[in-house]
């Protein structure tokens, strides 16, 4: 499935705009402040019904304006698709997935499957394991919709289960009803290391192929790293019960899947601590790209790929690696300061958008 064109009204800096993306690489230039992070913005949320830059959502409408609208159309093997996404502060958001009205946009088939690179992203091998956590499960959910209950299923049991320690320690509950909910928590949780290591294991070969492939130097990892040893939901329940007093001195379960943590390593060394800005972003482009294949192995369709500024950090042999890597095989938009940033950029088989005075112009700068 790909995106062909995208039209909109009172996204961001745009009153209006229709532009046209391409099967492979569609290049966004214009100077900063221009308003390409806001276009890349809108295909996220005209593929999702979601921004992929802000939790209040209101800032995406544009100033001045009541509500925003967006349409995606699409083109896959069986014809083509229409996304369309209405947003007015306060009110529902109106989603429609070839002209029927969908609660979201989730499980729609009539749209490709998006993956987003912003700068801020870097906080993925920078910052708390939980952001690695709650990736590695979009991924999982991703590669195996059906799966993507069991990580909810974990939350509610843990949920559930601090709410009983709380309760024990203020004296109110009886240290007999824990064994119940250590083997609810244990039973999701064994099937949550399960897809998490699968995924990883998957990911892991892609991973250390692209980081070659971009040029990170040396050995470079991607690890799974679970807090529990466990090989079976009797062994969680007995790693529990091990620490049930610390936890109840605490007053919540402080071993399970909910601490795990996911490594970027290179030579043995973790990326978040000892790589340069530089190599963190290959390590995080990598993943990306790791995931965009094994996605696209799973589900028969490779993910969107929206990269915002990649390039700027990157030397020169670097970003043709990642120019070449990207016009090879699937569709993905790239924004950039200059063209020349994107090598190859003059090519027939690449689109590109220029932005200017807050319009999108289909074509370069004349
Ligand atoms: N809701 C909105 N209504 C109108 N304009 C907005 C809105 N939200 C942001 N903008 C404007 O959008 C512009 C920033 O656009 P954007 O972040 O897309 O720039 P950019 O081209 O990616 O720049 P850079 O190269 O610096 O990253 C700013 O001028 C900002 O004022």
């Amino acid at each position: 499935m790909i995106a062909t064109r995208l039209s909109l009204r009172d996204f961001r800096s745009y009153s209006a705009a229709d532009v046209r993306l391409g099967p492979g690489l569609t290049v966004v230039s214009g100077r900063n402040g221009a308003g390409k992070t806001n276009l890349l913005e809108a295909i996220y949320f005209a593929c999702t019904g979601r921004s992929c830059r802000t939790a209040n959502e209101r800032e995406v409408v544009r100033f001045g304006a009541e509500l925003t609208r967006l349409e995606l159309a699409c083109e896959d093997a069986l014809g083509r698709h229409e996304i369309s996404v209405g947003f007015k502060p306060g009110d529902a958001k109106r989603l429609k997935a070839d002209g029927a009205p969908v609660d979201n946009l989730v499980g729609v088939s009539a749209r490709p499957l998006v993956s987003v690179f912003l700068p801020d992203r870097l906080e993925l091998v920078l910052g708390a394991p939980a952001l690695r956590r709650s990736h590695l499960d979009q991924v999982v959910a991703a590669l195996w919709p059906a799966r993507a209950g069991t990580r909810r299923a974990y939350s509610a049991a843990l949920a559930q289960r601090n709410a009983l320690l709380a309760s024990i320690r203020a004296g109110r509950a009886s240290k007999a009803s824990l064994p119940a909910w250590d083997a609810e928590l244990a039973r999701h949780g064994i099937a949550l290391m399960a897809d998490r290591d699968a995924t990883v294991e998957r990911l892991r070969p892609r991973f250390a192929e692209h980081a070659a492939g971009l040029g990170l130097e040396g050995e470079v990892e991607l690890r799974y790293r679970p807090r529990s040893k466990a090989a079976d939901a009797a062994g969680l329940v007995a790693e529990l019960a091990e620490r049930v007093e610390s936890d109840l001195e605490r007053g919540f379960t402080g071993h399970g899947p909910h601490r795990d943590d996911l490594a970027f390593r290179r030579e043995g060394r973790e990326l978040r601590a000892y790589g340069s800005r530089g190599q963190q972003r290959l390590g995080l482009l990598s993943l990306l790209l790791a995931e965009r294949e094994e996605l696209a192995a799973e589900r028969g369709s490779a993910p969107l790929l929206l990269l915002d500024d990649v390039m700027s950090e990157l030397d020169a042999t670097r970003r043709e690696r990642l120019t070449s890597l990207l016009r090879r095989d699937g569709q993905a938009v790239i924004t950039t300061t200059e063209l020349e940033h994107v090598p190859g950029s003059d090519a027939d088989d690449v689109e590109k958008i220029f932005i200017e005075g807050g319009r999108a112009l289909q074509g370069v700068e004349a």
